[in-house]
């Protein structure tokens, strides 16, 4: 076990497993047959990073992390403003869902992060514990114990270090935390974002909040804090937490580059156990495989979390069987339960070009602003699209809005975690955001861009596989706009009617060109040039899913519960029916939480680790074989 020289990331799988035809069939066989380490973490994604380093910290612990995709060290996963371009790239998993029969029956493109980092690496870095009743649901209504609001706070707490923006509107330093690795601040913010669309939402009626990340909720609107380094650069699970130091420890191996094809059990026992992993450089290729002696954790994320357990035997039986994969545990809620949040098409006010960032969307145009935020760390390279948003409940009275242009049996019920917990998000852009920002503003024109998304959505829907190869896609079926109320459509046109106000509001008008009034929802500037009044449900429902688009949050697909009739983990991450495997990612959420889920993850992460360095002091000091050794057997 010596110091690692040159790069720590090792992309030959021969430096950190070992190659073979076969794989060990117990555990005896492999922890002397295979490179053996105490905890195996599958994902270097958001919670994978956070894991592999907390866990190492122990020095007398080896940790193995396999990641699929590379490194995080390019320049789109560091400047916040760039992560678009990594969209579709080998740093992007590039999935696409099947058609969305309600959604115009398109299919949906959805970007996850391939990297170091997962997708904290390409995100929009919005920082935020979302509603503390969110948790307080876990605990209460999905009987987590355990994972309520107060007992989660500490874990935010330990993950973030904030510090404080000159010029920016003071937070309460109380509530955030100064000695964690996580680095949150705020970033560039528009004028038209932070006066004109914040401006907007207060007009109608909604209060501007300094900070929505504080045991008081999370309702109001706000300047987003963001995931950003004193530098100017993304702080990402992986910059956070796999720092050079951390990547220097000699018990800590990232393997990077690699596929995690499957994880092997060891049945000789009463109960299967998590005793390796098998891996493959690429399809078809050489075998490796790896062992744990303590854990396997898979943290590979929404989509491949389930995919694993499932090519690993342990899944819905049926599924399993169709594909000729031996059950190892029949788990019929692996890839169910899956839920997203989704926006309508955005909402796009022709803007006064100097007041947005399209210009940087011009490599050229873009060059100054590389050049300041190279040197100094600032400019609107720092930027992070999600600057200002704005979270409400459908059916607030106080937003008369909502209410007095729906139509009775268009009306929302709101499904919230509690009754003051927000249903809706407004985000306000100040750049063209259209096909995921593939499609930018014309040249010399700028692009203000609102859209609603709804945060409680009742639609659900699955991952699955389409066979037994690893290297076949997962299918992704998140069920848009199917739940039998139809609810989640109706959230979105309360949301909407709240959108077209702003977009018109006095705030926002000095920022914004005129165009002529139209009432042809096929006009790009439609619904912001018609007459707010006249708009009718019938059209907002036949415009809403033209461009409607995920926002990349996907969860649940091995959530957490109380038994395996209701969960595919147990309170404290383990995988139900087998020992020695655990799953730690946003799929182990058992609902869905109202706003952004990298603290959630992160906080989640935190809690994690502790529970397996808690459960592995108390299994060592009761432990009678004196031969049991946690050292590292690289
Ligand atoms: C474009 C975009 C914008 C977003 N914006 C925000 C935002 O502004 N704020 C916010 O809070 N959240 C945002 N999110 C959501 C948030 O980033 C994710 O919910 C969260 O990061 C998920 O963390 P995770 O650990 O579950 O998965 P991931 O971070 O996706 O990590 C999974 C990791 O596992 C790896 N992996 C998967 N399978 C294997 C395998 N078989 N072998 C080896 N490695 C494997 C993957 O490559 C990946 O690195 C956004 C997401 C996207 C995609």
């Amino acid at each position: 076990m010596g110091l690692f020289t040159a790069s720590p990331l090792l992309s030959n799988p021969a430096s950190f497993a070992t190659a073979s035809e076969v794989a060990p069939i117990s555990a005896q066989q492999a922890f002397s047959g295979t490179k053996t380490y105490d905890y195996i973490v599958i994902g270097g994604g958001t919670a994978g990073c956070v894991l592999a380093s907390r866990l190492s910290e122990n020095p007398k612990v080896s940790v193995l992390v396999v990641e699929a995709g590379g490194t995080n060290n390019v320049l789109e996963a560091q400047a916040p403003l760039t992560f678009g371009k990594l969209f579709k790239t080998d740093k992007d998993w590039n999935y696409e869902t099947t058609p969305q029969r309600n959604v115009d029956s398109r299919k949906q493109f959805w970007p996850r992060g391939k990297l170091l980092g997962g997708c904290s690496s390409i995100n929009a870095m919005m920082y935020h514990h979302c509603s503390p009743s969110d948790y307080d649901e876990w605990a209460k209504v999905y009987g987590c114990e355990g994972w309520s609001y107060k007992e989660m706070q500490k874990y935010f707490k330990k993950a973030e270090q904030f510090t404080p923006r000159k010029g920016r509107v003071p937070v309460d330093l109380k509530n955030r935390g100064s000695n964690g690795m996580w680095k949150t601040g705020h970033s560039y913010i528009s004028e038209i974002g932070g006066k004109g669309f914040v401006g907007g939402c207060q007009e109608v009626g909604i209060p501007f909040t300094p900070d929505v990340n504080t045991p008081a909720g999370t309702e109001g609107v706000t300047h987003f804090m963001t995931f950003i380094d004193p530098n100017g650069r993304r702080s990402s699970a992986a910059t956070a937490y796999l720092t050079p130091e951390v990547q220097k420890r000699p018990n800590l191996k990232i393997g990077v580059e690699v596929m995690v094809t499957r994880v092997i059990f060891d049945r000789t026992g009463s109960k299967p156990r998590a005793i390796a992993i098998e891996l493959e450089k690429e399809k078809g290729g050489q075998r490796f495989y790896a062992s744990a002696k303590t854990q396997i954790i898979v943290s590979g994320g929404s989509v491949n979390t389930p995919q694993t357990l499932m090519l690993s035997g342990i899944g819905p039986k049926a599924t399993l069987s169709k594909y000729g994969i031996e059950t190892i545990v029949d788990s019929p809620n692996v890839g169910e339960n899956l839920k997203d949040h989704f926006c309508t098409t955005t909402i796009l006010c022709k803007a006064k070009p100097s007041h947005t960032l399209d210009y940087l969307t011009s490599d050229l145009k873009a060059m100054p602003a590389l050049a300041r935020w190279m040197v100094t760390g600032g400019g609107p390279l720092t930027n992070n699209i999600g600057e200002c948003a704005a979270f409400f409940r459908s059916t607030d009275t106080r937003l008369p809005v909502v209410h007095k242009l729906t139509k009775e049996e268009n009306k929302p019920k709101h499904y919230g975690s509690d009754e003051r917990a927000p249903d809706i998000e407004l985000i306000g852009t100040p750049i063209a955001y259209i096909d995921h920002g593939a499609t930018t503003a014309k040249p010399g024109e700028g692009i203000f861009s609102i859209v609603p998304i709804g945060l409680r959505p009742k639609s659900t829907g699955q991952v699955t596989i389409s066979s037994a190869d690893p290297w076949d896609k997962a299918v992704i079926d998140p069920r848009y706009w199917t739940d039998p109320e139809d609810n989640d459509r109706k959230v979105l046109i309360a949301g909407l009617r709240v959108c077209i106000k702003v977009a018109q509001s006095e705030a926002l008008k000095p920022y914004l060109e005129d165009v002529p009034k139209s009432n042809d929802i096929n006009n790009e500037w439609w619904p912001w040039c018609a007459d707010a009044d006249k708009i009718t449900d019938d059209q907002l429902i036949a415009w809403m899913p033209k461009k409607s688009f995920t926002l990349y949050h996907p969860v649940a697909t091995a959530r957490m519960g109380t038994s395996i009739e209701n969960g595919v983990v147990d309170l404290d991450l383990n995988v139900y029916g087998v020992d020695g495997l655990t799953v730690c990612d946003a799929s182990i959420f058992p609902e869905q939480i109202s706003g952004h889920p990298t603290a959630c993850v992160i906080a989640v992460a935190e809690k994690c680790s502790e529970i397996l360095a808690n459960k592995a002091s108390s299994s060592s000091s009761s432990s009678s074989d004196a031969n049991v050794s946690n050292q590292a057997h690289l």
